[in-house]
């Protein structure tokens, strides 16, 4: 545990996921560190890297996996009943996170409500394509650091999504706008810094500088989201009782559940503000960073878009779910260079894991970043294949269901996922057909702050194509 002392202890933990691969050729697949020193619910955390270990953990959480993190964000809702009376999904385990999955779950993860809002989101990525456009350096045609300009349109569209409104945040960009997106980017940074923190974790409570900034964002947007529902329910109040066959919104199908209240609403719309906006902004730069790496995978995706939309570049939801090599692209950036490299779950019952005896409640680290880099797993695992992921030599190369799972696995899976994608695919989709991207940089090195983000500036050329 001693590594991780800042300064003295030699990890640096924002590269733990590189410690973890080097640890797993000198220690092999399974290794423990003792937390006792830190105050922590359990006594010792298991590093996993093996595809059956990680598949036999996610099988045996049963009913009510346990999954740690986010403190900060607890002890900060836990200061606010009036708000927060449940906690939330980031947050809760046991029965209490399952009751409000329960309430979420219908409405997130199910298909036809997602894909209703494809339009609206090519109308976002529309709008992206813009700011892109003017963005760009007159002479250079480059953007110096596409991220932030990223960020915007993410937020965008979960704020569409989750509360019915938009922000503006790319067609009017003013400081309102700015404000909102440098607070939503500041409050993951802050979360992760002040878990990082050792005294923390002795004296039990987050504290400092660091808090107070933190404690006073999360309570803007609180208010800022608790008016915007409670103008929901106004407004649901005056209107006629929609149609079912019409289109509804995520929140009005939230305040539509009967064991759903306008508290539980603004706690889920903050979770996707958390969870929703820096993930999905990173799948869409990485993934652009390897297609503008290999120019004739760019190509390929192209001539996709072209021929499923009949040159047009629009595609509706049923026909971005049929961008096979555009997937195979994603799910490969997902591989070699992941948004989330590492998973955690709580051990309920005792379990054996590479022929070790493993105590319940310890920490079983799903080191998904060494595994998805494991040459006995993926042939020439540090290259970008996409075909690995095509269907017949995936058949060939029996890729381990297990080894790569970007938005997890079981009862606790992203529940942003069918957003996530929707949004990923509709503005690569774009991004592909208006422009020919290069890259400034070769590499891609990350950095952990509880989910992956650049070392540097992402650097891109977008230069128009000629049709
Ligand atoms: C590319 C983008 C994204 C990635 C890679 C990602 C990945 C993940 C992963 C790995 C988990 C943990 C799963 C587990 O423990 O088994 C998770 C949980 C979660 N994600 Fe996402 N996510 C993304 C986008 C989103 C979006 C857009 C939203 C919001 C709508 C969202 C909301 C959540 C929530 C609320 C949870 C907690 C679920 C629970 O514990 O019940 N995520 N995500």
């Amino acid at each position: 545990m001693h590594h991780y002392v800042p300064a003295l202890g030699g990890y640096d933990i924002a590269k733990v996921h590189e410690f973890a691969e080097k640890n797993y050729y000198k220690l092999g697949p399974i290794y423990k560190e003792d937390l006792r020193a830190l105050n922590a619910p359990g006594d010792f955390a298991f590093w996993l890297s093996d595809a059956d270990d990680i598949e036999k953990v996610y099988r045996s959480g049963g009913k009510f996996p346990i999954r740690g993190g986010f403190d900060s964000l607890a002890v900060y809702r836990k200061t606010r009943p009036d708000v927060y009376k449940a906690l939330g999904l980031l947050i809760l385990n046991g029965k209490d996170w399952h009751t409000f999955r329960s309430k979420i779950q219908p409405v997130l993860l199910q298909p036809r409500v997602i894909s209703n809002y494809s339009n609206s989101i090519s109308s976002i990525a529309d709008e992206m394509i813009n700011v892109i456009r003017q963005s760009r350096d007159e002479k250079t045609l480059e953007i110096a650091d596409l991220g932030p300009e990223l960020y915007r349109y993410t937020l965008e569209s979960i704020a569409f999504i989750a509360l019915d409104k938009r922000l503006n945040c790319l067609s009017d960009y003013g400081t309102t706008q700015r404000n909102i997106v440098a607070s939503v980017k500041e409050l993951f940074h802050l979360e992760a810094t002040l878990n990082e923190s050792f005294l923390w974790r002795i004296i039990g409570r987050p504290y400092g500088k660091n808090w107070k900034r933190f404690m006073q964002i999360n309570d803007e947007f609180t208010s800022m989201v608790f008016e915007f529902v409670q103008e929901k329910i106004k407004q649901l109040a005056s209107e006629p009782v929609k149609n079912p066959e019409d289109d509804v919104s995520v929140l009005e199908l939230f305040l539509s559940r009967p064991d759903c209240t306008p508290e539980d609403a603004v706690t889920m719309t903050m979770d996707m503000f958390y969870a929703g906006i820096d993930t999905t902004a990173h799948l869409i730069l990485f993934t652009l960073h390897h297609l503008a790496n290999h120019s004739d995978f760019q190509e390929r995706v192209y001539q996709e878009i072209m021929d499923l939309s009949n040159g047009t570049g629009h595609l509706d939801s049923e026909q971005l779910s049929n961008l096979t090599f555009l997937k195979a692209c994603i799910k490969e950036t997902s591989r070699l260079t992941p948004v989330v490299p590492i998973l955690m779950r709580i051990s309920q019952e005792p379990i054996a894991l590479s022929g070790y005896a493993i105590p319940a409640r310890s920490f079983l680290i799903l080191n998904h970043y060494t595994v998805h880099h494991r040459p006995d797993y993926f042939t020439d695992p540090l290259s970008f294949k996409p075909d690995r992921w095509a269907r017949k030599s995936r058949e060939e190369i029996k890729a381990h269901l297990f080894a790569v799972l970007p938005f997890g696995h079981g009862p606790r899976m992203c529940i942003g996922r069918r957003i996530a994608e929707l949004e990923t695919l509709s503005l690569l989709s774009k991004i592909i057909y208006n422009f020919k991207v290069t890259a400034k940089h070769t590499e891609l090195p990350l950095s952990l702050k509880i989910i992956s983000y650049p070392d540097n500036k992402m650097t891109f050329t977008f230069n128009e194509r000629q049709r």
